[in-house]
C-alpha cells in the first residue's frame, strides 16, 4: 500500500468514529458553522498581497519531524503579519501532527481565508471543516474520483466554502477538472513516491484553464522558486516546510516574501536545480 492508500484507510475509520461522537447535528451548533467565509480565491488574486498560502505543518511523511513545538496562535499571526495571502492548516493527526483544534485556533486569531488541509473523502469532513472555521477545502484527485469530488464540492459550496482541486499530472487534470473547482493546484510532489520536482508544475501550468486561479503546491524552497512559478503563470504558492523548518516561521515567511518582492522588482527568476 502506498502512503495515500494508508491514509485513506485510517481516514475512513477516523471519520466513522468521529461521526458517532460528534454527529453532523452537533457540528451545526458550533460557533463557526454560521460564520461568513472569506474567499480564498479573491485573496490569492489580490495583487497587493504575495499570493503565498502559508501552511502550518508539524511533520510530514516525506520529511518526518519538521517543527513539533509550535504555537498555532503565534505562527498563524506571524504568517498573516508577514503578508501571506492565506493560511493552510493541516488537520490530519497521524501523518502531519495537526488537528481540528489547530484550525479553530488559527480561525480565532485571524481574519483571512483558511484552507482546511486534509484528505477529504466523506461529506462529514466538509461539515467538520465548516464547523471548525475553514473557508476552503482541498480535494486531491489522486485520492478520490471526480464524481466524489463534485459531491463534496457541491456541499462545500452550499456551506459557503471554496474548493481547491489538486492534481499532479495531465491525466488527473483531464479526469478530474470541472467547474466545481474554484482554484486548481498542481502539486509538484508525487504523493505516492514523495518525489518533488518543480518542473511538474511548470510544465503543466499552460494546460490549466485560464479563468481559474492556479496554485503551485509543494517544494517551493526559495524566493526564486516562487518568482519562477509566478512567471510560469501561477497566482498562488502553497508553502509549508520551508517556513516551518525555521524556529520562527512567521519571520521566515516575512523575509521570504520581501525577497520575492525585490526579485520581482529586479526582474530575476532562477528556479533551484
Ligand atoms: O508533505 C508530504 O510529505 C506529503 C505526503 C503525502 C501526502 C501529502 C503530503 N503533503 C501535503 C502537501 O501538499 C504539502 O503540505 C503542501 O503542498 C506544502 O508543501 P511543502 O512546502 O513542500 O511543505
Amino acid at each position: 500500500m502506498n502512503i495515500l492508500q494508508q491514509i485513506a484507510e485510517y481516514k475512513k475509520a477516523e471519520v466513522a468514529e468521529r461521526q458517532k461522537l460528534f454527529p453532523v447535528e452537533f457540528l451545526k451548533q458550533k460557533l463557526y458553522y454560521k460564520s461568513t467565509p472569506v474567499s480564498l480565491k479573491s485573496y490569492v488574486m489580490d495583487e497587493t498581497k504575495t499570493g503565498i498560502i502559508a501552511e502550518i505543518k508539524r511533520k510530514s511523511p516525506s520529511e518526518g519531524k519538521i517543527n513539533s513545538h509550535i504555537s498555532v496562535e503565534e505562527v498563524s499571526i506571524g504568517y498573516m503579519q508577514s503578508g501571506a495571502s492565506a493560511l493552510s492548516v493541516l488537520t490530519d493527526q497521524p501523518s502531519f501532527g495537526g488537528s481540528l483544534k489547530d484550525l479553530e485556533v488559527a480561525r480565532k486569531f485571524n481574519y483571512c481565508p483558511i484552507l482546511r488541509k486534509d484528505f477529504m473523502l466523506d461529506p462529514y469532513q466538509v461539515y467538520e471543516a465548516k464547523a471548525h472555521g475553514a473557508d476552503a477545502i482541498l480535494l486531491i484527485a489522486a485520492m478520490i474520483d471526480k464524481s466524489l469530488c463534485q459531491d463534496l464540492a457541491q456541499l462545500a459550496h452550499e456551506l459557503g466554502m471554496e474548493v481547491l482541486l489538486e492534481v499532479h499530472n495531465q491525466e488527473e487534470l483531464d479526469s478530474h477538472y470541472g467547474n466545481y473547482a474554484d482554484l486548481v493546484g498542481i502539486n509538484s510532489r508525487d504523493l505516492k513516491s514523495f518525489n518533488t520536482d518543480l518542473e511538474v508544475a511548470r510544465k503543466l501550468a499552460n494546460q490549466l484553464p485560464t479563468d481559474v486561479p492556479k496554485i503551485a503546491e509543494s517544494g517551493l524552497k526559495t524566493p526564486e522558486d516562487v518568482v519562477a512559478m509566478k512567471r510560469a503563470g501561477f497566482d498562488g504558492f502553497l508553502i509549508g516546510t520551508s517556513f516551518m523548518k525555521s524556529s520562527e516561521p512567521g519571520k521566515a515567511c516575512q523575509r521570504f516574501s520581501q525577497q520575492v518582492k525585490s526579485l520581482l522588482a529586479e526582474g530575476v527568476a532562477k528556479p533551484t536545480a
